[in-house]
């Protein structure tokens, strides 16, 4: 299995290409099995969890052809997928493949707009929290689906086709949203959706079906607005920036110091961290090229931060947020509201000498003089970059193990990295 070797020390200078969003691109290829027209997405990341998606849906018979490169395109330009599901043959989503992907059970809506019927397994649960699926079951059931649980699959069924519904989430879902969404644009009448999630990626989902033909307004802010269509088309989407891997970026060039762009990065899909960086003592530029970040001299100043949903502090930044503040100067104070459980990376952290004492949902991080490096291993994507980001300035040498994670959903890490100046490498094998 691949590890990360990092030797800390380097401040990072230079510029990191920002890829297209992970949470975007996944309900975005989903979203293929809506239409028998041709869906062309560009700005895909490589990334492992797209690599899976495109299994999972060739198993329901789409065709996916990744586009060669065109003169003029960098080694970081995203991929162009060119996705037919032009005949689903199969609408059985099966548990070996599920299980490995969480978002792999979104399908669950398409299939059921689209063919009146699916079969998908229920989701593997992962080290984050307990993530139930009761919320998208309980949106569909508001579409006129008939669902049952059955030998751990979802059996979905609207063989008249589905019809529109009011449903009004008891808390704010972002997979419970694009369900919603997705079943909503093809079935009969009017859908409204209140407290829905307002992620950028929701709406970008929705600007691409937009284009397909559907009828929605209010994408973006809690309150989404249906009429549902007899059918789709194919269309042309790019996907938009990632502003995980933008923060996660961000948070490392404000640990180690120094002077990095970040391009393509849009401010505004992040704001509430960004503020975040600036109370931390990080000078933060947007500029037309992305987002200019420096930290030169001044220490980290110690902060006070709880996780929420967009436009709130993005529960996928937390654990390298709380990385950052293991070097600031004071105590902060870190409350997870999304995942019961998203705090795997405590005791990882710990092993570089971090001061970090959990009660209940809040972490107190007393800030320490220095790291040192360790071999280190988490249990979810975000908790194991935010061991890169400890790693970037501990002293000495870390081994980050169990280095899917990090490839589920970030592309390109240590050549993105070693291009700025840090010293860090992959050992295969
Ligand atoms: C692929 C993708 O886009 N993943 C993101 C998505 O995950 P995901 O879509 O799974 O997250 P949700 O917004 O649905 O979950 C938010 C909260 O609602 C709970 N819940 C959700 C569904 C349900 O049926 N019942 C229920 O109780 C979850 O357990 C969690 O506590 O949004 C999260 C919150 O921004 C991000 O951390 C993930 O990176
Ligand atoms: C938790 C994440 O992804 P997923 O919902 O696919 O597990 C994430 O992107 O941080």
């Amino acid at each position: 299995m691949d590890r990360i070797r990092i030797v800390g020390g380097q401040p990072l200078k230079g510029r990191i290409p920002i890829s297209g969003a992970k949470n975007a691109t996944l309900p975005l290829m989903i979203a293929s099995l809506l239409t028998d027209e041709p869906l062309v997405l560009e700005n895909v990341p490589r990334l492992a969890d797209v690599a899976l998606l495109q299994r999972i849906l060739g198993n329901h018979g789409v065709d996916i052809m990744v586009g060669g490169k065109r003169p003029g395109d960098g080694e970081y330009d995203g991929q162009t997928l060119h996705i037919s599901a032009k005949r689903i043959v199969d609408t059985t989503a099966p548990y070996d493949l599920v299980s490995r992907m969480r978002a792999s059970f979104w399908v669950i809506a398409p299939l059921v707009a689209r063919m009146g019927e699916a079969k998908v397994s229920l989701p593997g649960g992962c080290a984050i929290g307990t993530r139930p699926v009761d919320l998208l079951l309980m949106a569909l059931r508001h579409l006129g689906a008939e669902i049952e649980i059955d030998g751990g699959y979802v059996l979905a069924r609207a063989p008249h086709g589905l019809r529109g519904g009011e449903i009004v989430f008891p808390k704010v879902t972002v997979s419970g949203t694009h369900t919603a969404l997705m079943g909503a644009v093809l079935a009969k009448g009017a859908t409204v959706i209140e407290n829905a999630a307002c992620e950028p990626e929701i709406a970008d989902v929705a600007d691409c079906l937009v284009k397909m033909g559907a009828r929605i307004k209010g994408a973006g802010t809690p309150r989404i607005e249906i009429e549902g269509v007899a059918r789709l088309d194919g269309t042309r989407h790019r996907v938009l920036a990632d502003r995980i891997e933008t923060g996660t970026y961000a948070m490392a060039v404000a640990m180690t110091g120094g002077d990095v762009m970040l391009d393509g990065a849009r401010p505004e899909l992040l704001q509430a961290a960004l503020d975040v960086l600036v109370e931390a003592g990080v000078e933060i530029a947007a500029t037309n090229e992305g987002i200019r970040v420096q930290r030169n001299g001044a220490g980290i100043a110690p902060v006070t931060v709880t996780t929420a949903p967009f436009p709130g502090f993005p529960t996928d930044l937390q654990a390298q947020l709380m990385a950052l503040m293991t070097r600031a100067k004071g105590t902060s104070r870190i409350t997870e509201t999304i995942f019961e459980n998203r705090f795997m990376h405590v005791q990882e952290l710990a092993r570089f000498g971090a001061d970090i004492r959990l009660d209940g949902e809040t972490a107190t991080i007393a800030g320490v003089p220095r790291l040192k490096g360790a071999p280190v291993m988490a249990t979810d994507l975000r908790a194991s970059v935010s061991l890169v980001i400890a790693a970037l300035v501990a002293e000495g040498e870390t081994l980050v193990n169990r280095v899917y994670h990090l490839d589920r959903g970030f592309e390109r890490l240590e050549s993105k990295l070693s291009a700025c100046g840090a010293e860090i490498e992959r050992i295969s094998g």
